[in-house]
């Protein structure tokens, strides 16, 4: 076994234990027909990590990441309440004058803030409330800390405090905390442990808190080592107990008959199939000792991710598309982290309140929470609350943003400055637009962009709750911004993306992407990096950056993004995105290798950071040379002439689409009894004549 294998890091935790589960798949439908839980502790024995409250899974049948009532919910306990409205699947609604692929991508994308959009409807709840009192305060914002980076504060200690006094006679149970780095954990200020080493009411917080970080940079650790292990031995000894070789017994992976077989039947039973990847998992952590003689890996390979999708609710190809993002035994982690949901986060708008005065606020009305993370200074981790999280008199003044965790990390990469002039792309519903509005603390310009103007509705909306004074919104397709304006310092493209990232809060991802998908956003995703490139004013005193970020784990919708604009704009490089955490991007995966800086760009996983899955690069933009100025700007080109040049990268070929449409044409034509005219040759063999 692995020597960190028995010490491993527990699961990314919910809000509140037992409130889990958005599976939608066929085998949780069958669970809750039958009244059965999941069984799922066995898989969890064999990732050794993924130790989450499997008993209490209830699930929800629909997904969408609203938790199904907890039973302590149905005693009457408190849980995190979300008032706000939840959005469609976005992008819907945009001009089809790029039939190409406004048409193909409508509902492809996924917005890593859906979840939180403005708050509909519940302001009549409030009125005559602290509302009014706070409205007189939009001229007069609370200036609050700028910067991200605060390690001297001692901020996160005083709202531990405050929370710990209101929380002493609740007894809470703490879930685990969104994962911290390695770094954080040594500079962490938390072992403040007695002299004689007891634990104190007082010091208990904070080496409970001590003992998380560690916890968690181990687990970080031990991903990294079972990712190199596996790279370097070319298998994968997870690290299993040996005595689960007697719990498999006479296993053993059925031909390829027994599996026609099976599906004629209807398809295994659930405890089959988890008993067969767990099986799997382990003959793949050890093949040459463990495996059938004859048996091919890829068998078990194909077996175990066949079993993945039944189990977890994927269609195949998405279940075989994450699947090979891991070593065996990680992606199996990564699915069960897709079935938690997330912890709630807010981040505090400092153009209107201070975290700490926040803090304070929320726990008086009830509200269990902490600080995030050494790693920002403005997000609130919320535990319980008694009052819904998104209808708070604070919330409607303004004071925060309900917003995930991971969508904090492309502002704090793009660092704004006061007084510069910023691009976000692609915008709504505006949860990075209004960090960076109070990151220039309300001074300079940011020019907020949505292609879909009905999703700019609840993007203005958050912009005048927050207060945010120093912002234009437009609704122009990204592809085309470079040919309205440019010269900006910096560039935030939030891409529309498939939303592998965030699985746990919207399960139709599931289901619903097909290869084609895939294909498509990548196309629209490297069609918008250039364009975003060409706003970057590379003559800026102050920045000169573009951020690129998506909500997706997949690699063609980050890396192979991220290299072609490396590959057609020569004039810029990636630099460090200034995260203190998150996994190095590919920089070789399945045979294609990138540009050895893409290892410059930052992963982000739920079942390592305990935060949707993100993705984050960060890249200078350069004065172009006259040698590399071949690269026409985006902005004074038509854009057809833009798409021929992503044409060698992305499969597509006009004149085999030529083809297509004449034959389609031809064969219209005489359905429809006329006769088409006859078949043009093409040039070549023309010319051969
Ligand atoms: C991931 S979401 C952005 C989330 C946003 N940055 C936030 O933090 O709230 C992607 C957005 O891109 C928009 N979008 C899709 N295609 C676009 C295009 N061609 N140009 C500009 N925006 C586009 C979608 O309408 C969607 O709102």
């Amino acid at each position: 076994m692995g020597r960190r294998a028995k010490n491993k890091q527990g699961p990314p935790q919910p809000i509140k234990q037992g409130s889990l589960s958005t599976k939608n798949g066929k085998r949780k439908a069958e669970d809750e027909d039958s009244g059965t839980l999941r069984p799922s502790k066995k898989l969890k024995d064999v990732s050794n990590k993924v130790k989450g409250d499997s008993t209490s899974k209830s699930g929800t049948p629909n997904g969408k990441g609203r938790p199904k009532k907890t039973k302590e919910e149905k005693k009457g306990k408190k849980q995190v309440h979300f008032d706000s409205e939840e959005s469609g699947s976005g992008w819907e609604d945009v001009e089809d004058d790029k039939v190409d692929l406004k048409v193909q991508a409508k509902s492809l994308f996924h917005d890593s803030d859906d979840e939180f959009p403005v708050l509909q409807g519940d302001l009549e709840e409030f009125e005559g409330e602290e509302n009014g009192d706070y409205e007189e305060d939009d001229d007069e914002p609370l200036r609050g800390p700028t910067q991200e980076f605060d390690f001297d504060s001692d901020e996160d200690e005083d709202i531990q405090l405050i929370s710990s006094k209101v929380k002493k006679s609740k007894q809470f149970e703490r879930p685990t905390k969104i994962i911290p780095t390695a770094s954080v954990t040594s500079d962490s200020e938390d072992s403040d442990e007695d002299e004689d080493g007891k634990v104190t009411m007082s010091n208990m917080e904070a080496r409970s808190r001590a003992l998380d970080e560690a916890a968690a940079a181990e687990a970080e650790l031990d991903a990294e080592e079972s990712r190199q292990a596996a790279l370097e031995a070319g298998d994968e000894d997870i690290g299993i107990d040996d005595d689960e070789e007697e719990v498999d017994g006479e296993f053993r992976l059925p031909t390829a008959t027994e599996r026609e077989e099976e599906k004629t039947q209807g398809g295994p039973d659930v405890q089959t199939v988890q008993q067969r990847m767990r099986f799997c998992v382990r003959v793949l952590g050890n093949f040459k000792n463990r495996s059938e003689k004859g048996r091919p890996r890829t068998e078990y390979i194909e077996q175990l991710i066949s079993d993945i999708a039944n189990y977890y609710g994927y269609n195949e190809f998405l279940a075989e598309k994450l699947f090979q993002l891991f070593p065996v035994a990680e992606a199996i982690e990564f699915f069960e982290a897709n079935e938690v949901p997330r912890p709630v986060t807010i981040r505090t708008n400092t153009l209107r309140t201070r975290r700490r005065d926040l803090a304070q606020a929320l726990i008086n009305r009830g509200v269990n929470l902490e600080p995030i993370g050494k790693w920002t200074n403005v997000g609130l981790q919320v535990f319980e609350s008694s009052v819904p999280i998104g209808a708070t008199p604070e919330y409607l003044a303004g004071h925060y943003m309900l917003q995930a965790a991971s969508s904090f990390l492309p502002v704090i990469a793009l660092s704004p400055q006061p007084n510069e002039r910023v691009l976000d792309m692609a915008s709504a519903p505006g949860g990075k637009t209004t960090h960076i509005a109070a990151l220039l603390q309300n001074t300079g310009v940011v020019f907020v962009n949505d292609a879909n103007k009905a999703r700019t509705k609840s993007l203005t909306a958050n912009i005048h709750r927050l207060g945010c004074k120093n912002v234009v919104v437009c609704s122009y397709d990204g592809r085309e911004f470079p040919k309205v304006m440019g010269g900006f310092d910096r560039v935030l493209l939030d891409a529309p993306c498939s939303g592998t990232g965030v699985i746990s809060k919207d399960s139709s991802v599931k289901v619903n992407k097909s290869e084609r998908d895939f294909t498509l956003l990548s196309h629209l995703q490297k069609q918008l990096i250039l364009c975003a490139i060409d706003s970057v004013s590379p003559e800026s005193k102050t920045g000169g950056y573009l951020v690129y970020s998506t909500c997706s784990v997949t690699v063609d919708e980050n890396e192979a993004v991220v290299d072609y604009a490396l590959r057609k704009r020569p004039n810029v490089k990636l630099v460090d995105t200034g995260l203190s955490f998150g996994r190095e991007g590919f920089t070789k995966y399945r045979g294609k290798v990138f540009n050895p800086t893409v290892s410059l760009t930052r992963r982000f996983y739920p079942h390592v950071h305990n935060m949707d899955g993100f993705f984050v690069a960060k890249f200078k933009v350069e004065r172009r040379s006259k040698s590399n100025s071949a690269t026409e700007n985006v902005k004074d080109t038509p854009m057809s002439t833009i798409e021929n040049e992503y044409k060698e990268d992305l499969g597509f070929d006009p004149d085999e689409d030529r083809d297509y449409i004449e034959k389609a044409k031809r064969r219209q034509m005489k359905a429809k009894g006329l006769r088409p005219p006859p078949h043009k040759m093409p040039p070549q063999s023309q010319e051969s004549n």
